[in-house]
């Protein structure tokens, strides 16, 4: 097997910027028009199982025996006929629309035939893989930041390839992020795209303008911190206390998803800072995958918050790994230093409390 994984990207990118169209479909029927009544359930619901039905239906037709470790399962969805009616309309629109640009049949990639309701929940139970140390396996958060999909804010469709334990492949689309930085109101709709030794590059949801993507180097007065909005899914005390550690004066950039990821890669945005609010919570894998492989080609560095390489070999979760810290190397020794020291000062003030 080629280890250029060729194939693999353009049938990620393809299978990616079809469940972005859902999404976003989802998104303008469902949530923009308000048109929810009590009777419909969630549109990330919707829009969750319909585009892991999407990805994994076109994995599957280019890698029949490539697992994927998928964050739903049809479990629910099969109870719920009016349910499952809306998800196989919307997955057959998009996986029969015409995307155009960067499609080749040669691939195999490009639109499908319908597919019936059993194909569908059939399909999205085929992301029930467990994870583990050996073999090749996709994992795939079909729309992580369900809170920023509802907001209009950021979230994204991340599909990443693990080998033996180490993601080889990541691409993040995210349909509302701003493709130029410098222009936050102009057009939105980007997808990332690195390969394990091949670089990094963001390109239009429409698959054009592709370019490299590297994280610039940032004046310390410049730095700022990429931390999730909901207060329950990091610390942002605790990344208050490192970047006033820091001298950082910039105020931290909040935003949903992988997006986070993407941004840092870009240089928009000196530092991502995850440290866990309750003890136990153990991170998932499709929620760092695909951003872990696009942060280190675009040459930063992703551990967690005791230096420690993110464990992608260990099944569903990142295990024992605590916190994730990711920047560019000479700001990421700063950080882990900064971390832990946050982290023994916090400890101390808990002992003396106790005392
Ligand atoms: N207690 C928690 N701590 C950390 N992450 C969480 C927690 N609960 C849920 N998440 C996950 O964090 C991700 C979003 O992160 P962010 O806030 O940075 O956008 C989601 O995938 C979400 O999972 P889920 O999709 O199951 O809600
Ligand atoms: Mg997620
Ligand atoms: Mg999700
Ligand atoms: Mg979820």
């Amino acid at each position: 097997m080629s280890t250029s994984f060729l194939t693999e990207k353009q049938v990620a990118i393809s299978a990616v910027r079809r469940a972005c169209l859902l999404t976003s479909s989802v998104f303008n029927k469902l949530v923009k028009n308000e048109t929810l009544t009590k009777e419909d359930k969630s549109p990330v619901t919707v829009g969750d199982y319909a585009a892991q039905a999407v990805v994994n239906i076109i994995l599957k037709r280019a890698f029949p025996d490539d697992p994927i470790v998928g964050e739903e399962d049809a479990d629910d969805l099969k109870k719920d006929p009016a349910l499952t009616k809306r998800v196989v309309e919307l997955a057959n629109e998009a996986l029969q629309a015409d995307l155009g640009l960067g499609e080749m049949a040669e691939w195999g990639i490009g639109p499908g035939p319908e597919k019936s309701a059993e194909e569908l929940l059939g399909a999205i139970d085929q992301g029930n893989h467990v994870g583990g140390p050996l073999g090749r396996m996709w994992t795939l958060d079909p729309i992580d930041g369900t809170k920023g999909f509802l907001r209009g804010g950021q979230y994204a469709v991340c599909l990443a390839l693990i080998i033996d334990g180490h993601v080889e492949l990541g691409v993040i689309g995210c349909p509302n992020l701003p493709y130029d930085p410098s222009d936050p109101e102009g057009p939105r709709g980007c997808i990332f795209v690195a390969v394990r030794g091949q670089g990094a590059q963001q390109m239009t949801l429409s698959g054009a303008n592709p370019a490299p993507v590297t994280i610039p180097e940032i004046a310390p007065g410049a730095l700022n911190f990429l931390e999730s909005v909901e207060a329950a899914h990091s610390d942002h005390s605790f990344n208050n206390r490192v970047s006033t550690s820091l001298n950082i004066s910039r105020a931290p950039t909040r935003m949903d998803s992988q997006a986070k990821y993407c941004c840092l890669a870009r240089g928009d945005g000196g530092v991502y800072l995850r440290m866990p609010t309750k003890a136990g919570y153990k991170e998932k894998i499709w929620d760092h995958a695909s951003g872990n492989v696009l942060v280190e080609e675009a040459g930063g560095i992703v551990t967690d918050s005791r230096g420690l390489a993110l464990n992608f070999g260990l099944g569903k979760t990142l295990g024992d790994n605590y916190g994730v810290i990711a920047a560019r190397s000479d700001v990421h020794k700063k950080v882990l230093e900064a971390v832990q020291q946050a982290r023994a000062a916090e400890e101390e003030e808990i002992a003396k409390a106790k005392a």
